[in-house]
């Protein structure tokens, strides 16, 4: 009966994407974003959060953006950085459980891009990703300011990112991500960044969001998905102005 059993649990496994699919594409088209609990389950969440400890303990996180912040009293600038981070595809030796995250994000995405009739999921034809971007907020105060992801089209439609914050309480510890969505006038959307929690979101001018200060480590891995289209056009708009450049330079030299 354990063959039933799997078959079974496949059976389910399915449909629980089919589920998933249906609600990513429902809160896009709807909110511009949709958040998700309990997307990998305890067990595989910390199996993801103890490769994350392990690498941050390893010390290959670089120091992520420089944030200013005006110290209230003195004029001084006191700058605080905010995240740290470093980039992987999933394929790094005792990494196998944040590959298998990446490998789950990818096919939800894919899916519910194949699933959304026309003008669903943003008419967008997504054949592609960034690696996964692993960031720390070392806590003390760091933060991140308000900023798009994606302002000038270089590609990047949908931007995911998975939570891994046990116990994680947004009073004493702070790190709350505040998206304000374009169009809605006076609301805006507070995440939590919960443990096992995933969040997307449209990547571009749709979702200015900020990371308010955080008082303890906060980690969270970031996936951004391509548009076919416009990832040719940027390709192409970067390629010209390298062209540009080395003309430039050349002319200079003759
Ligand atoms: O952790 C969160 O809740 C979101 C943090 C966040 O917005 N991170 C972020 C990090 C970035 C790093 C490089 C370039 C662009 C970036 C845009 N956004
Ligand atoms: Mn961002």
């Amino acid at each position: 009966n354990d063959r039933v059993h799997t078959d079974q649990q496949q059976h389910t496994d399915h449909l629980d994407i089919i589920q998933v699919c249906q609600n990513v594409i429902r809160d896009m088209h709807q909110y511009g974003l949709c958040v998700i609990d309990k997307f990998l389950g305890e067990k595989k969440g910390l199996a993801v959060l103890d490769e994350v400890l392990r690498m941050y303990q390893s010390g290959v996180f670089k120091d992520g953006q420089l944030v200013r912040n005006k110290s209230t009293n003195k004029q001084d600038l006191k700058t605080i950085r905010g995240d740290q981070i470093t980039w992987m595809d999933g394929r790094e030796t005792d990494c196998s459980n944040i590959g298998q995250l990446i490998s789950k994000v990818d096919s939800i995405i894919m899916r519910a891009n194949r699933m959304a009739n026309n003008g669903h999921m943003g008419d967008y034809v997504i054949n592609g990703r960034t690696k996964a971007m692993v960031a720390c907020y070392p806590g003390h105060g760091s933060h991140y300011v308000k900023h798009v992801d994606n302002p000038n089209q270089d590609g990047r439609c949908i931007t995911a990112i998975y939570y891994l914050n046990r116990d994680w309480d947004i009073k004493q510890n702070g790190g709350l991500l505040r998206i304000f969505p374009e169009g809605w006038t006076d609301q805006v959307a507070d995440i939590e960044p919960l443990f096992d929690r995933i969040l997307f979101f449209w990547s571009d001018r749709r979702n200015p969001h900020e990371v308010q200060p955080a008082y303890k480590t906060r980690y969270a891995i970031t996936l951004w998905y391509f548009d076919a289209k416009e990832r040719e056009e940027a390709c192409k708009r970067y390629q010209r102005e390298r062209q540009r450049e080395l003309q430039h330079l050349t002319r200079q030299d003759t």
